[in-house]
């Protein structure tokens, strides 16, 4: 297997991806973005790509949520949860006290405000493509515009040179950001099976000019009793008004309630899309009423064909 991360080394997407078995002896080529990084999966470079997805804190990723509904065909085929802790790298030779522009990546920089707000009141803020991008920066010896930086541990661990100014600096402690593995669509890999605690992942345009639109889409999860684990709603792009919902549902593809799901979904919005059914990183099972069971379902069909 080849994968790729949003790099470089040292971000938490690379320590999520570590987590897959095998994934630390195989080749790992990090990607300056989440595009980059799922244009190498769509054109075949790499077999997959560990994106961020989700943060308890900051909410979806966008670029991701965007990059996964858009083009042609992906599935996710596994998730992880991996606990979020930053640092500030400050520039060689700085100290807290010469810091007055700080770089990270959006959502690490939406999870120390607080802190910054305290300790750096008068800082500014220089996005970055990652966290780790803006630190090893100062590696190069150049003046990269800014004085300090938001990362993971990781870094100062790999790079003990580095001018560690303060750790624990999150605002929350219990921040965890989602991942997922994403490959392309029929790439001949075995699917994932279901497990008992799965999720679904599924992109969903709502249909326009039609009055209780967002209603037709939940009642086919809602009349089947599959819960939904989150729901997104996004701008195509095309229009003002034009949006696709991203959606996590609760089960595998082959639960007949989440079948029959899949179906009503395909009546009323034509252009959903599937990406995939995966074990869900925390192992939960869905509570199921007994009407909604696959026994249930099957009584249901076989009651239907046989009137
Ligand atoms: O920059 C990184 O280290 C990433 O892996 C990206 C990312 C994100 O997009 O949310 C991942 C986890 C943290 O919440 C902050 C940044």
């Amino acid at each position: 297997m080849k994968y790729t991360y949003l790099g470089p080394e040292g971000t938490f997407s690379e320590a999520a991806l570590l987590s897959v078995p095998g994934a630390d002896d195989a080749e790992r080529i990090p990607s300056v973005s989440v595009p980059a990084a799922l244009a190498k999966v769509r054109d075949r470079s790499v077999d997959a790509a560990m994106v961020p997805i989700e943060n308890s804190v900051e909410g979806g990723v966008t670029a991701t949520l965007d990059a996964i509904g858009a083009g042609d065909d992906l599935r996710i085929v596994r998730e992880v949860l991996v606990p979020i802790r930053f640092v500030l790298i400050g520039a060689p030779g700085k100290t807290l006290d010469d810091v007055r522009v700080v770089s990270t990546h959006s959502h690490a920089w939406a999870q120390v405000r607080g802190w910054m707000d305290e300790a750096l009141p008068e800082v500014d803020y220089l996005p970055s493509s990652s966290t780790a991008a803006a630190a090893v920066a100062f590696l190069d010896n150049e003046a990269p515009g800014y004085d300090a930086a938001v990362c993971s541990p990781i870094v100062p661990e790999q790079h003990p040179e580095l001018n560690l100014l303060a750790t624990d600096i999150g605002d929350n402690v219990n921040a965890v950001t989602r991942f997922v593995l994403v490959t392309a669509a029929r790439n001949g890999l075995p699917r994932p099976e279901p497990t008992g605690a799965d999720k679904t992942t599924v992109v969903v345009p709502l249909p326009e000019d039609s009055a209780g639109a967002l209603m037709g889409l939940l009642e086919q999860f809602a009349a089947r009793g599959v819960n939904l684990s989150r729901i997104e709603s996004r701008p195509t792009g095309e229009a003002l008004g034009s949006y696709f919902f991203s959606i996590d549902a609760e089960g595998h593809l082959d639960n007949l309630r989440m079948r029959n799901a899949l179906r009503g979904l395909h009546r009323v919005s034509p252009g959903v899309k599937f990406l995939g059914s995966y074990p869900r990183a925390d192992g939960k099972e869905p509570l199921l009423d007994t009407h909604h069971s696959d026994e249930a379902f099957s009584r249901a069909d076989e009651w239907v064909d046989n009137l």
